[in-house]
Order: C-alpha cells, then sequence, then structure tokens
C-alpha cells in the first residue's frame, strides 16, 4: 500500500506517532485514542518510517509493515501514511522541519511511548526537535519511571506541563511536553514477532 500526503488544513491538531510498526498492534491504537482525547487533536498520523536511525536490524518490508498498519487502525481519525519514505527522510528532525514547512499553520504533536524518552537524548538533533513541536510521551509498562528520570526529561524539565493542561499541549509554545498517565498497554512488536511462527 502506498498512500499521498495527507490533508491537512492550518488550525487542525494533529499527532505524529513515528513508528516501525513491526507489526502494529493494538497498543498503537490505545495510545493514538488516548493522545487524541487528552491532547484534543483532530487526527493521529502514524508516520511508519522506513527504519528506525537507532535500530541495527532494518524492519519488515514497508509495505507488508504499511497494510498491517492500516488493518490495525481501526478510527477514522487516524492517518497511516508512508511519507518519510516518500519524502526520502528517516530522521525525525527532519521529517518534522518538513512537515512544519508543508503545512503551515497546522499544531503538529510529536507522540512517543515513554520507553522513547529514556533514549530520546541520543535521537538526532534532538533538542532541536524538542525546540519544534510539543511532546506528548504516554505511559509504558516498563519505563514510565525511568522517563521521568531520563536526561532528556531532566534538561526538558522547565518545559514540562502538569498533566492536567494536556488539552493546551498542542498550542503551547515549544519546547513544551506532557507525560501522560493512561490505562498502560503491554503490547509491544517485539513480543509479537517473537510469537510468530
Ligand atoms: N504499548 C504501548 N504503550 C505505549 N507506547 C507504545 C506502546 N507500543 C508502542 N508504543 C509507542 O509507539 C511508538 C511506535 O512504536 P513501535 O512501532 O516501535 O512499536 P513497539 O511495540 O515499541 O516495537 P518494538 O517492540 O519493536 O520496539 C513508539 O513511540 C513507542 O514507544
Ligand atoms: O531521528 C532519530 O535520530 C531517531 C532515532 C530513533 C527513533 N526515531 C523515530 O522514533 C520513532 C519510533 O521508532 P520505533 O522504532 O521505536 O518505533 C520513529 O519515527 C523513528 O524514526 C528517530
Amino acid at each position: 500500500m502506498r498512500t499521498g500526503f495527507p490533508l491537512a488544513r492550518p488550525g487542525q491538531r494533529i499527532g505524529l506517532l513515528g513508528g516501525s510498526f513491526d507489526p502494529a498492534h493494538d497498543g498503537h491504537l490505545a495510545i493514538s485514542r488516548a493522545a487524541l482525547r487528552r491532547l484534543r487533536l483532530d487526527r493521529v498520523w502514524w508516520l511508519v518510517t522506513p527504519g528506525n536511525p537507532l535500530k541495527r536490524h532494518g524492519p519488515a518490508p514497508l509495505d507488508r509493515r504499511m497494510d498491517t498498519a492500516a488493518r490495525l487502525a481501526r478510527d477514522p481519525r487516524i492517518i497511516v501514511t508512508d511519507l518519510e519514505t516518500q519524502l526520502g527522510l528517516r530522521m525525525t528532525a527532519d521529517t518534522v522541519a518538513a512537515l512544519r514547512h508543508a503545512y503551515p499553520g497546522v499544531r503538529f504533536v510529536w507522540l512517543m511511548g515513554s520507553d522513547n524518552l529514556v533514549q530520546f537524548h541520543h535521537w538526532d538533533r534532538w533538542r532541536q526537535i524538542a525546540a519544534s513541536l510539543p511532546i506528548a510521551v504516554m505511559a509504558r509498562p516498563g519505563s514510565r519511571l525511568q522517563a521521568r528520570g531520563s536526561v532528556a526529561a531532566g534538561i526538558l524539565r522547565p518545559a514540562r506541563l502538569p498533566e492536567a493542561r494536556a488539552a493546551l499541549l498542542a498550542d503551547a509554545r515549544p519546547p513544551a511536553w506532557v507525560l501522560l498517565n493512561l490505562p498502560m498497554s503491554p503490547l509491544s512488536s517485539t513480543t509479537l514477532r517473537e510469537a510468530m511462527p
């Protein structure tokens, strides 16, 4: 499956859930729906990456991951897209810059599970990403506490919004981030891959 570029109007609030989706699972759906509700988003785009720059082993072929993700995204507000592949981009800093340029006036929010905040300071130009758009970190079993004590959380401490103000995040001037506690899903792609015959 190949997608065009998703439509978005200025003023819309769009969550970006970047991921390998190798494969997609109901945990992705659960955090996307929680983000839609708690952050008052209009849409969540699943950015199916050509490959996580920090992972040594490449993921399954893009088409297969896109097909599964499209089946799993059972919500009309969730859009599955391979736009990073179309743009020839892999680093999140480049993706965010390209989207802000291509969609002026759209309020993007980066979404990530708490496991990703733990290693966020290893991402390419991570401070630039945090200065470019608000970030919502979704609690995930096994990494919620670690995320609170992570290098990035420490450096970005002054920019953290209280959870009660999460609905304001999309309008906040970056750097701004929130840690969302939600009913946690233990699902992971790793577990699903290990269970595959
Ligand atoms: N159950 C979950 N709870 C919270 N966040 C999640 C969950 N599953 C995935 N995420 C987040 O969704 C984004 C995309 O995740 P990804 O596609 O890598 O799935 P994954 O289950 O983390 O895969 P893997 O086990 O291969 O690392 C990441 O920011 C990740 O932290
Ligand atoms: O840009 C980077 O340096 C970078 C490093 C690690 C992860 N990312 C992005 O983080 C998202 C989550 O990746 P993953 O593999 O945990 O699903 C995905 O969009 C990756 O491209 C980006």
